[in-house]
């Protein structure tokens, strides 16, 4: 997939303008606070509806308004397309080819890949800030995996309400717990298969990229010990069997306490706990692989390539590691968006960007 065009309204301090997009790789260059970090987020933004920077997407609008779009014209490879969000009256609208459609509908038609300073806490941050990334992640696939998600967060709330309220032997306790353990082994099942996937992609990339010594694994952890692919029937029995263990403590604490939303995601270098053992730049190459396996991924399932957004790239990787990184996504006809406080070394389309406002692209 390649994007065409950017069009922007009152996000954050970037000016009302359409960006016209014509190569393979562009640099968003300027100096410190001038909207390149939100030229990235309003390309996300308008390809997924949400923001790496924020669960509150509405703190996207500029200061003094209180409406924003983003609109995003692409081709995939059938034809042009186009995506738009607005979020006006904090809700949030989808359109596509300027039709509305429901978040559901609108998820997952272009995929985008980010890598951004924050996402070493991918492996520095606690359990929920990897489940998340996965969720998303498996949700640009499987879009009734998403579904299935919402469901199991609503479940959740109830049974925790149930139990903190001592009703575990009412009758409706009953049939949400069922449901419970369905869409919770669902999710388990899913986040195995997809982990699997990853797991080969990961090693093999960070071997070519950074270090041809080490070895890089990812490991899923839930309640069940997996050893290759694990039934879906097996996996509600081992639930059952938790959540009989668990239910006094369950009762006594008043929530919920087998279920994905438990899980934990462990990356291992050379067979070691990356958060206690691996380097600073270590764990950015770490990161690098993983958002860069997303590739593959996505590529495999969709048959089309995303788009790769990378957010100030001089603070991951000096000159040469640059080039050997945009030289395999060159190669992979990846599409990607860089930015940077200073012009690169390398071929691509510059645009500067003062006080918000982008300008004219400069090839170099
Ligand atoms: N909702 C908003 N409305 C208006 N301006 C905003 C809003 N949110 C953030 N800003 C401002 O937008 C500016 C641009 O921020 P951004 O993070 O995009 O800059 P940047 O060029 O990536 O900077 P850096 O290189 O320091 O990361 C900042 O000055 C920030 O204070």
């Amino acid at each position: 997939m390649k994007v065409l065009s950017i069009q922007l309204n009152h996000v954050r301090n970037l000016k009302n303008q359409e960006i016209i997009i014509s190569s393979p790789i562009q640099v968003f260059y300027g100096k410190n606070g001038q909207g390149k970090t939100s030229i990235l987020e309003a390309i996300y933004f308008a390809a997924t509806g949400l923001s790496f920077r924020t669960k509150h997407s509405s703190e996207m609008i500029r200061y003094t308004k209180n409406t924003l779009s983003c609109s995003l014209g692409y081709q995939d490879q059938f034809s042009k397309k186009s995506l738009s969000v607005s979020i006006e009256n904090e809700k949030k609208q989808f359109f596509f080819l300027g039709k509305k459609i429901s978040q559901m509908e609108f998820y997952g038609n272009l995929n985008v890949i980010y890598y951004i300073p924050e996402d070493v806490m991918l492996i520095n941050g606690s359990p929920s800030v990897r489940r998340l990334f996965m969720d998303r992640e498996i949700s640009q696939i499987n879009v009734f995996y998403l579904q299935q998600l919402k469901k199991f967060s609503h479940l959740l709330k109830i049974r925790n309400k149930y139990l903190k309220e001592k009703l575990y032997q009412n009758e409706e306790f009953l049939i949400y717990e069922k449901e419970f353990v369905e869409c919770g082994s669902y999710l388990i099942e899913q986040r195995n298969h997809y982990l699997q996937l990853m797991s080969s992609f990961i090693k093999n990339i960070y071997q070519d990229l950074f270090d041809k010594e080490k070895e890089l694994q990812l490991q899923y952890k839930t309640f069940i010990e997996f050893q290759n692919d694990v039934t879906l029937s097996k996996i509600q029995e081992e639930f059952w069997k938790e959540i009989k263990k668990k239910k006094e403590k369950e009762i006594q604490y008043g929530f919920s306490m087998v279920g994905p939303h438990k899980d934990e995601f462990i990356f291992l270098l050379e067979r070691q706990d990356a958060k206690l053992y691996a380097s600073q730049g270590e764990k950015k190459s770490i990161i690098f692989s993983l958002k860069l396996s997303e590739i593959d991924i996505l590529s495999k399932n969709k048959k089309e390539m995303p788009i790769v957004l990378i957010d100030d790239v001089t603070s991951y990787f000096d000159e040469e590691r640059c080039h050997s990184v945009l030289q395999y996504l060159y190669e992979k006809k990846v599409q990607v968006f860089i930015t940077s406080t200073e012009r690169l070394k390398i071929e691509a389309d510059y645009y500067r960007i003062e006080k918000g406002e982008v300008y004219e692209n400069t090839s170099s």
